[in-house]
């Protein structure tokens, strides 16, 4: 996994600032330990300055040259308030909500990055999905290219040809539950740039469906038709096509017969699902039928770094996402 190793490298030389509010889960400290130990980024934990180094210190682990911080008593505290205050004052947020709001370590987490104090933020190793977005999407939003934000996970299926040498990019695992044809567009061109900036290849994008170029009939096959020809727009200089069954996008022999002439059909390293339900169970079929690695959700689109975690997840996989999130920060930084 050559790809792990230029993220760490670029993880390591940005050194950049990740908080990690979920302190109370074990995989959390051991990952936190060893992104130090690794000199992968510069690790901040949410949590009890007092009790947390002794919990650590049970579990044998050393937390004593990492920095804790507890929302109650950090010095910005207030600020961070009114900040909050000000940018959700008009979807009817009171200031006395704000103030308890950052109680939660991951608004209080959220807001650090939004405020510049932390580079990036990286949980959901014990917090759903949606408990770790909405804050990244209520105050740090998207990006201003974008409209969506996506979740795409990186896939490396060990002894396997396809793809770029097993390497997969697969999208939206994590966030929209049944894009329109646009959004799934836009969720293919970004997980097209995840593909180039993250995974070092140039995507081979298949939007996938349960028809191959018009082998069936039905409004979910039209949306993603319609998707394809909105990314194209959007990106005219790549391979991007469907829609592809998943065997016709991944096997060669099956792309030539399904799909003949197709620049994309049989290449794919791309895929592109048409809503959450395939997704998310794609991705973890594959996950845990296949023994892929998969790093992810990686969030694409969001303005600042801020990434999940499937709760499901080990200590490595904490540690990979936060070198992605260092990485993802530096790109981020305007010289
Ligand atoms: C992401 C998710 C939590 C948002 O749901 P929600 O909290 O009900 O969101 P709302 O519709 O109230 O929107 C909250 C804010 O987020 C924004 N938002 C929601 N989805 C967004 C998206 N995909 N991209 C960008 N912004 C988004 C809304 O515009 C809104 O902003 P505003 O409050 O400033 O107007 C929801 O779509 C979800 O649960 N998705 C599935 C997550 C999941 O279970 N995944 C499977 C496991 S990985
Ligand atoms: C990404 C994902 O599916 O997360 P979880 O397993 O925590 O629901």
């Amino acid at each position: 996994m050559d790809f792990l190793q230029v993220i760490k490298e670029k993880a390591s030389a940005a050194q950049r600032r990740i908080i990690l509010p979920e302190s109370g889960d074990s995989r959390v400290l051991k990952a936190a330990r060893q992104i130090v130990d690794q000199k992968l980024a510069r690790i901040t934990l949410i949590g009890e300055e007092r009790q947390l180094p002794r919990q650590a210190s049970d579990l044998r682990i050393d937390l004593s040259d990492l920095e804790i911080i507890e929302p109650a008593a950090h010095p910005k505290r207030e600020q961070y308030v009114k900040t909050l205050y000000q940018l959700r004052r008009e979807k009817g947020l009171s200031l006395d909500e704000a103030r308890e709001l950052l109680n939660n370590p991951l608004y209080f987490g959220t807001m650090m990055v939004y405020c510049g104090d932390m580079d990036g933020m990286v949980a959901g190793s014990i917090s759903t999905t949606g408990n770790v977005l909405r804050p990244a999407l209520q105050i740090i939003k998207t990006e201003r290219r974008y409209q969506t934000v996506s979740g795409a996970f990186l896939i490396f299926v060990p002894d396997c040809i396809l793809g770029e040498h097993g390497l997969f990019v697969f999208a939206d695992c994590a966030v929209n539950v049944n894009p329109d044809s646009r959004t799934l567009a836009e969720i293919g061109i970004q997980a097209g740039h995840t593909a180039r900036n993250l995974a070092n290849f140039e995507p081979v994008i298949s939007f996938l469906s349960f028809s191959t170029q018009g082998s069936a009939s039905h409004e979910m096959v039209d949306k993603v038709r319609e998707a394809v020809q909105i990314a194209r727009e959007m990106e005219p200089s790549w391979a991007i096509d469907g829609e592809f069954q998943a065997d016709a996008a991944l096997i060669p022999a099956v792309g030539r017969q399904k799909a003949p002439g197709s620049p994309v059909a049989g290449k794919a390293n791309v895929l592109v699902f048409p809503d959450l339900q395939s997704g998310n169970i794609g991705y973890k079929l594959v996950e845990r039928l296949a023994k892929a690695v998969a790093i992810g959700p990686i969030l694409q689109g969001m303005a600042k770094p801020v990434n999940d975690l499937s709760r499901g997840c080990n200590s490595d996989d904490i540690v990979n996402m936060v070198a992605i999130t260092a990485v993802q920060a530096q790109a981020t930084i305007r010289p």
